[in-house]
């Protein structure tokens, strides 16, 4: 693998934001690219994005809006809402070189096609390497400098080892793998059963409901994991029950605050309050893909129900309580 100097982040929100920052405090050259033009205006001017104020960009990094020329980079960071992925690839599949490394950054699947992301990588641009980045890590800490460990997971290890190099900046710490869909499914399933945490939260629940329904809720990712192909010890591992923990426990995790905001009685339509949530729109995939292979996924199916209207938050917490007890395992 050639020495990475170069690197593009396709996508100045906030996790673009600061993985930019974190690349450039690595000695990168950063090339960010973003698509709308108000937030591409307030980076290249205020050199701070309007998804992640007070942040003010590295002065490495440089901001543009020509896709050609961000896909010049040695590595591309793909950090942008899961279901625009495939349009922003395909975009990009004719202007980079061959084997250049995609590293997708989001986490989600995309609707209609059940497709990973690093699935639609390799539809949409088969000529480039696809890798995902994920683990628990709020942009506002990692853009802060603060201490902050994530995976990062190709086919080829040794693609995946040099990508953690390139990246790493002493407090962001990328671990590397191979267990590609394990590391890509942990990211995209928490942030469905982080909304159902933060249910349990702005219902005022408690303590002990939300360890139960973290807890509950890990059960139901290694289940999915299992039947799609993810490495157990992956599961265990930062992009699994790492970042559940860090999003079910914060109303940090916009996921998590969407939650709270229905368990304490906003419509679906407001409680994300303007603000991504991947999880709402993973929700019915998730259930779909639960579905195709007979997964058991009780907390999931509350949380797309809800959201589809099918059912209140008081009706699915009901039904969740009242369900004939099991066995744990
Ligand atoms: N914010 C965080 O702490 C973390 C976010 N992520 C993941 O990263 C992904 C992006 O999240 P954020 O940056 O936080 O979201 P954000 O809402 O802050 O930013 C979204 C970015 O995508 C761009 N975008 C939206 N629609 C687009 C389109 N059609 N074409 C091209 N670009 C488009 C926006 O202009 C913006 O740059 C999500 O999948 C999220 O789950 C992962 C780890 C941490
Ligand atoms: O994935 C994240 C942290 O690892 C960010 O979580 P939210 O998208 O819920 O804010």
């Amino acid at each position: 693998m050639t020495m990475m100097s170069s690197i593009a982040v396709l996508g100045g929100g906030a996790w673009g934001t600061a993985l930019a920052q974190t690349c450039a405090r690595a000695g990168r050259k950063v090339m960010l690219w973003e698509h709308d033009a108000g937030n591409a205006q307030q980076l290249a001017n205020a050199r701070e994005s309007l998804f992640l104020p007070g942040v003010k960009l590295e002065p490495a990094i440089q901001v543009t809006r020509d896709l050609a020329e961000a896909a010049r980079a040695d590595a591309i960071l793909l950090v942008i809402p899961a279901q625009v992925l495939r349009a922003v690839v395909s975009q990009l599949a004719p202007l980079i070189a061959p084997r250049t490394p995609l590293i997708a950054c989001a986490k989600g699947i995309e609707r209609g096609t059940h497709r990973f992301m690093t699935e639609i990588i390799a539809e949409c641009a088969p000529e480039a390497v696809p890798a995902i980045l994920s683990g628990p890590s709020f942009a506002a800490d990692v853009a802060r400098g603060l201490p902050t460990a994530v995976t990062i997971a190709a086919t080829d290890a040794a693609v995946a080892e040099a990508l953690a190099q390139a990246i790493n900046c002493g407090s962001f710490r990328p671990y590397h793998s191979t267990d590609v869909r394990g590391v890509e499914l942990g990211g995209a399933t928490k942030n469905v059963l982080a909304i159902a945490a933060g249910i349990v939260e702005g219902k005022k629940l408690g303590a002990s409901a939300l360890a139960a329904m973290t807890t509950r809720g890990f059960a139901e990712l290694v289940r999915f994991g299992k039947a799609y192909g993810a490495k157990t010890e992956t599961m265990m591992g930062l992009s699994g029950l790492g970042d559940l923990i860090l999003t079910c426990g914060t109303p940090q995790s916009r996921n998590f605050s969407f939650g709270m905001a229905l368990g304490k009685g906003e419509s679906v339509d407001t409680a994300s309050h303007g603000k991504l949530a991947e999880g709402a729109f993973t929700a019915p995939v998730l259930l779909e893909m639960a579905h195709a292979k007979n997964i058991e996924m009780p907390i999931s199916e509350a949380v797309a129900a809800v959201l589809a209207g099918q059912t209140t938050v008081d009706a699915a917490i009901g039904a969740l309580l009242t369900r004939p007890l099991k066995s744990e395992l």
